[in-house]
């Protein structure tokens, strides 16, 4: 599991730390760490063309004791001091002691021919959008040619929301210390970090509890229980859907064959796509009546292409009635938008799974002129503790957050899954991994957060040769499952 930890957590448990060691223990630590993913990266020291950006606080600190490393390696280090009367003092000694040169002029820094760059504006300490000047150098490290290494946040990304209200460094890597910040992973920020490598400076036994989490492969796994040796067809959990119509079979036949090729145990499909779906799916138990006339199930996927005219409301009432686990997507959401009560008063796990249009519908805080806003797991929590449920709000970072305030951040998947039809695959997929709840006392929002990243992980597998359909995310789901309990090993 990665605990996504705030700008405050980490500086608590810093202070914690910082009180058992010598001074400046950490920092260096930090460097340290940061001069050797930035030696790995390169490839090679001597001769290296780097050039630092420093702003005037601790950030810039790391990045002038990593440089002095980096010089003392045989690499040509310079530093652009924003603000020259406030660098880290004693971080600047090392840098010159070490044949660091500081540019007189930010104009003639040598972005434009560096190497590597490294990004010490503003880490954890910083506010609001970029300063100008700041702003500045970060759009001249853009332009340039160099390797853009973000030191602990990118300048510029809200470390504790992923905000981004102004300019940015556009980081390729970001080197992070002692904890993962929620902002490299989630929103925009997300799109700005790179690729995050954790430098452990010591922090662990002080962080306490996350703000969020993110799953490995292993913690999904871990979350989608395999059969065993005494399992039959209905251990595993029977899962009902609810999907398509039968002007639109395409959601019936992708959300069920989600579910079936998730956790095959049985899925019963109940609508108006009987039809669709029994040509393409032998192995369901299929009715083209209401979900009453379907049989029993441990949990329900309702809404993706039933269309929203009074016979799918009447429907959709049906299933929210029952006792059962629901997953609620699509012509579904836009339904509860009409009578939120439906899912207000449910005493069984709801898992609603908007994109940010649904969301922006469901809940009219989220509709005005700001929309959803730049904080996702606030919109997230927000809008699950009005309904009491379980909200999973697509995009490339899906987020996952529950009543109770718990929150996930999903780390897998492609753009390539913008494409029709991988929404109705993914409540297949969940409503598979929720139908296991009754028997693995799993709580509706680690089951919500398990089955997106073995969403995203089949779109990898799928996108891996170029462009993916829906279709082609079911075909993947079972070699997804099947690496998700090797440990990623090839098939
Ligand atoms: N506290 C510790 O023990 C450690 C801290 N470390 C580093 O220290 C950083 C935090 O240092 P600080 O608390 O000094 O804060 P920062 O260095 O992150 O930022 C403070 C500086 O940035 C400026 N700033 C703030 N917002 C800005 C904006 N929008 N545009 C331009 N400039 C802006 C401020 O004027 C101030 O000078 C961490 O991100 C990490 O890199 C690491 O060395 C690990 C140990
Ligand atoms: N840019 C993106 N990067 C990664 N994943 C994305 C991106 N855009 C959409 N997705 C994912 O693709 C799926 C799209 O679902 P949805 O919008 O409901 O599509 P549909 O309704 O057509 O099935 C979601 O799982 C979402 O997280
Ligand atoms: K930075």
């Amino acid at each position: 599991m990665i605990g996504l930890h705030t700008a405050e957590q980490v500086r608590t448990a810093e202070r914690a730390l910082m009180a058992t060691l010598p001074p400046g223990t950490l920092m260096q630590r930090a460097a340290t760490g940061l001069a050797t993913v930035c030696l790995g990266l390169a490839g090679r020291a001597h001769g290296l063309r780097v050039v630092l950006l420093v702003g005037a606080g601790d950030n810039g600190g790391d990045a002038l004791f990593a440089g002095a490393q980096l010089a003392g390696r045989g690499a040509q280090v310079t530093a652009v001091l924003l603000a020259p009367e406030r660098a880290h003092a004693s971080g600047l000694t090392a840098f010159r002691r070490a044949g660091g040169r500081v540019a007189d002029d930010p104009a003639r820094s040598g972005l434009d021919r560096a190497d590597l760059v490294l990004d010490g504006i503003v880490g954890i300490g910083g506010s609001g959008g970029l300063r100008p000047a700041a702003a500045d150098l970060a759009g001249q490290a853009a332009a340039g040619p160099g390797l853009l290494v973000a030191v602990d946040l990118p300048s510029g990304v809200a470390a504790d929301t992923g905000e981004v209200p102004g300019e940015v460094f556009p980081a390729q890597h970001t080197v992070t210390f002692g904890a993962v910040k929620p902002g490299l992973v989630v929103g925009e920020g997300r799109r700005h970090a790179g690729q995050v490598h954790l430098v452990d400076i010591g922090l662990g036994p002080h962080l306490g509890d996350p703000a969020a989490r993110q799953l490995t492969d292993a913690d999904a796994a871990a979350r989608i229980e395999p059969p065993s040796p005494d399992s039959d067809k209905y251990s595993g959990g029977v899962v009902g859907v609810v999907a398509g119509s039968a002007t639109y079979p395409g959601a019936g036949v992708l959300c069920t064959g989600a579910a079936l090729r998730t956790r095959p145990g049985l899925v019963r499909y109940a609508g108006t796509a009987a039809d669709g779906v029994r040509a393409s799916w032998p192995e369901a138990i299929v009715t083209s009546g209401r979900p009453g006339d379907a049989g029993r199930v441990q949990a329900w996927v309702v809404g993706p292409g039933m269309g929203t005219d009074d016979d799918a409301r009447s429907v959709l009432a049906e299933v929210l009635a029952t006792d059962l686990p629901v997953v609620v997507d699509a012509d579904g959401l836009t339904m509860v938008a009409d009578a939120p009560e439906l899912v207000r008063d449910r005493t069984a796990p709801t898992v609603l799974t908007p994109h940010d249009r649904e969301f922006a519908r469901l809940f009219t805080w989220a509709g005005g002129s700001t929309g959803i806003g730049g904080d996702r797991m606030a919109a997230a929590r927000r809008g699950a503790a009005e309904l009491g449920c379980t909200v999973l709000l697509k995009g490339d970072a899906t987020v996952i957050a529950d009543a109770h305030g718990t929150t996930y951040v999903n780390g897998t998947g492609t753009p390539w899954l913008a494409t029709a039809g991988t929404g109705d695959v993914l409540s297949g997929v969940l409503g598979a991994v929720l139908a296991q709840t009754p028997v693995t006392g799993l709580p509706a929002v680690e089951a919500a957060a398990a089955a997106a990243h073995l969403h995203g992980r089949a779109g990898q597998l799928a996108a891996a040769d170029g462009p993916l359909i829906a279709g082609d995310l079911v075909r993947h789901l079972a070699e997804a499952v099947g690496r998700l309990y090797r440990g990623g090993a090839p098939a």
